[in-house]
């Protein structure tokens, strides 16, 4: 069985465990570094990623978090994730690990859409995968590598480039695992 991950400094952890042990998979609640060793793939969470930055700075996280994707292992950033993954931030000069070759911008719904739920067509996922958005950010724009999987009202919203998996929603708020379970099979056939 794989081990999957979940980076437990802030944020929706939870709840992806919840939804990690749905699929049938072993979760592990990552709040040390030296347990990057156990796991065959990474979620990092939904939250703040300003504060999830301060708390990665604080316990060490950055370097080995880079060190973990240079071993070629998965890593799925939902959220406050995805913009802890991106390689550019829109209105900042340094992004948080920055391995995902995409530019995020945050809040970026409009404060009276702080949030609410959209039925999205993901690639490779569901046609009907309902999106949970929260204060979300948007993926601006991606690199040549980067596979655009959902839009939605013409901005991206679910993209992959290889190991990295990255959305703007949550998808670990409602029943519907299949997101989850498409991270999981990137994470066995990378074990594999
Ligand atoms: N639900 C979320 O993860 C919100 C992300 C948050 N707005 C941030 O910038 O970090």
């Amino acid at each position: 069985m794989v081990k999957i991950g979940v980076l437990g400094l802030q944020g929706a952890v939870r709840e992806h465990v919840r939804s990690i042990e749905a699929c049938g998979a072993e979760a592990v609640v990552i709040k040390k570094v030296e347990q990057l060793t156990q796991i065959d793939g990474l979620i990092i969470p939904g939250g703040e990623s300003t504060t999830m930055r301060r708390l990665m700075d604080k316990y060490g996280f950055i370097e080995p978090l880079k060190q973990f994707a240079g071993e070629g292992k998965p890593m799925f950033g939902t959220c406050a994730g995805l913009i802890i993954l991106a390689k550019k931030i829109v209105g900042y000069d340094e992004p948080h690990l920055g391995l995902m070759d995409i530019t995020v911008e945050r809040n970026s719904f409009g404060r009276q859409r702080e949030s609410f739920e959209a039925s999205l067509a993901i690639k490779g996922v569901a046609d009907d995968f309902i999106g949970v958005f929260i204060r979300a950010p948007h993926i601006v724009s991606v690199g040549a590598d980067v596979d655009v999987l959902a839009t939605y009202e013409d901005r991206i919203v679910a993209a992959r480039q290889g190991q990295f998996l990255g959305c703007s929603f949550h998808p670990e708020l409602t029943d519907d695992h299949r997101m989850t379970q498409y991270f999981i099979n990137m994470v066995k056939e990378t074990k594999e």
